[in-house]
């Protein structure tokens, strides 16, 4: 039997092995009290930390009863519709000063912001070599895989990539947000190149330009953008730079960092977590399944019919199989998702300016109608409102940004919120996150190997 023929017999057994040997009976969970996915029976999280880094607020408890409430998002204590409305009045840039304040705890004076802009842009290149070594000669498919892999290479272009005092973390955290949106338009450029056949440009990037401006030179093959792309581009990223400390990327980077780990180590775990589908890859899966709807719903107009459709999805009978409404949903947010209520807007305002009002009616009546169709199906009352992800990836499709690059600009958002995180977690943390599991194997004797069956 040729080994290929052997592999498929050995991977089809010991699956079915392996699948039964890893379920543990779900009433079990219930026995003993375990906090699946960390949650109260309600849903709520349970509290493992503090922060003073964001604050998410989407229900009231009132006498042990979870209410429903309209959501706020404050970053620092400040809330992030003022935050916007702010910088966005002001006619500038507000990425930059969302980083300081997320690090720094304050907003910047006007000296102070210049000055940080001026770090920031001084570390935007790329190391010497790390462009040819590091991404063109291992480029691959997926944008988010290549920069895990680019922020731990970025450890052995570090002389001081150990040191875990605040001061070198600082460095680290500066260069590693300045760094990401070059490593991840040049791991874009050699997808484009090795994997679709398009031209390869690697633009330096412009230590002057905001990051949203710098992302958008980089990724364009003549340099050009518009100003309206680069604000709605910066507007995006302060609205997706933190979100607390339970959320799976930024609860991550605590559980890493709290084991005294390197940055750069810390950095790539949290870019795992925020690909995941049911976190910030669901940007990615909103544009696939709204593609997927478009497709098998001939009406967009129709309530009738797309709720069909919809409800086909939810019992996994379409799209993904997996029953889930990507965009839709928040362990936190009940009634609404302040950001996706900004996004929201912002998604209109360009799908009327772009003839694609069609396409954003069609968003909006599957926002209206699924949290409806959701309660039917599971005979609940539970509120389902569009989060941070719904109308992102409609918003960069028009402006010109690739599909493959939704996820990524999350986490050049992110890195923000991830850095302070690590920095509280070694700060205030200060003991190593170890929660318990309980082991509900059966004892069984060691039996050596001739007496096995
Ligand atoms: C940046 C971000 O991470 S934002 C979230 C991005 N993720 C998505 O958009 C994926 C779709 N949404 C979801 O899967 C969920 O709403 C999550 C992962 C965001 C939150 O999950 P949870 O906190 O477990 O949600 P919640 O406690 O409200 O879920 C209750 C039930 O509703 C289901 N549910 C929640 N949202 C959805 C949805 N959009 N589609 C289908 N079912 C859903 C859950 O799977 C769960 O089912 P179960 O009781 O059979 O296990
Ligand atoms: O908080 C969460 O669970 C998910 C998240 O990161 C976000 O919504 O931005």
């Amino acid at each position: 039997m040729k080994m290929n023929e052997k592999r498929d017999q050995f991977l089809k057994k010991y699956s079915g092995i392996m699948d039964t040997h890893n379920r543990i009976p779900l009433d079990l969970y219930e026995r003993y009290n375990v906090k699946r996915g960390l949650r109260n029976s309600d849903g709520t999280g349970v509290l493992v930390g503090l922060t003073e880094i964001g604050d998410v607020h989407g229900y009231i408890m009132e006498e042990g009863d979870k209410i429903p409430v309209e959501g706020v998002l404050r970053y620092r204590g400040i809330d992030v519709k003022e935050l916007s409305k702010g910088f966005q009045q002001e006619k500038r840039f507000g990425f930059e000063e969302t980083i300081f304040l997320l690090l720094f705890g304050y907003l910047p004076s006007s000296e102070e912001l210049s000055n940080f802009n001026e770090q920031i842009g001084d570390f935007r290149e790329l190391p010497d070599q790390f462009t040819e070594d590091m991404i063109l000669k291992a480029p691959s498919n997926n944008i988010m895989n290549k920069l895990a892999r680019s922020v731990l290479a970025a450890y052995s272009f570090d002389d001081y990539a150990e040191d875990i005092s605040v001061w070198n973390m600082l460095r680290q955290s500066v260069k590693l947000i300045a760094q990401l949106p070059t490593m991840a338009a040049y791991a874009y450029q050699a997808k484009a190149y090795y994997y679709m056949g398009k031209s390869l440009f690697i633009h330096k990037p412009d230590p002057s330009l905001s990051t949203a401006e710098n992302l958008l030179l980089m990724i364009r093959p003549n340099r050009k953008y518009k100003d309206i792309e680069a604000e709605i581009l910066d507007l995006s990223l302060v609205l997706h730079a933190e979100h607390g400390g339970g959320n799976n990327s930024a609860f991550s980077t605590h559980v890493v960092s709290s084991s005294g780990t390197d940055t750069y180590s810390a950095i790539a775990a949290a870019i795992g977590s925020l690909k995941g589908p049911l976190h910030g890859g669901a940007n990615i899966q909103v544009a696939r399944m709204m593609d997927d709807i478009k497709k098998h719903v001939s009406d967009w107009k129709s309530d009738k019919e797309i709720s069909e459709y919809v409800t086909k999805i939810l019992m996994k009978d379409a799209f993904d199989k997996k029953g889930l409404i990507y965009g839709m949903g928040h362990a936190v947010y009940t009634l609404s998702d302040p950001r996706a209520e900004i996004l929201k807007e912002k998604a209109r305002e360009l799908a009327a300016s772009s003839d694609r009002m069609d396409e954003f009616c069609l968003f909006e009546k599957i926002e209206n109608l699924v949290p409806g169709i959701f309660q039917k199906l599971k005979n609940n009352d539970k509120p389902l409102c569009a989060n941070v992800d719904f109308y992102s990836g409609f918003v960069y499709s028009i402006l010109n940004i690739p599909e493959d690059l939704y996820t990524p600009i999350f986490a050049i958002a992110r890195i923000p919120g991830w850095c302070a995180h690590r920095v509280e977690e070694i700060v205030s943390g200060g003991r190593i996150i170890r929660p318990a599991y309980k082991s509900v194997s059966p004892r069984v004797p060691y039996s050596s190997l001739k007496n096995r069956g």
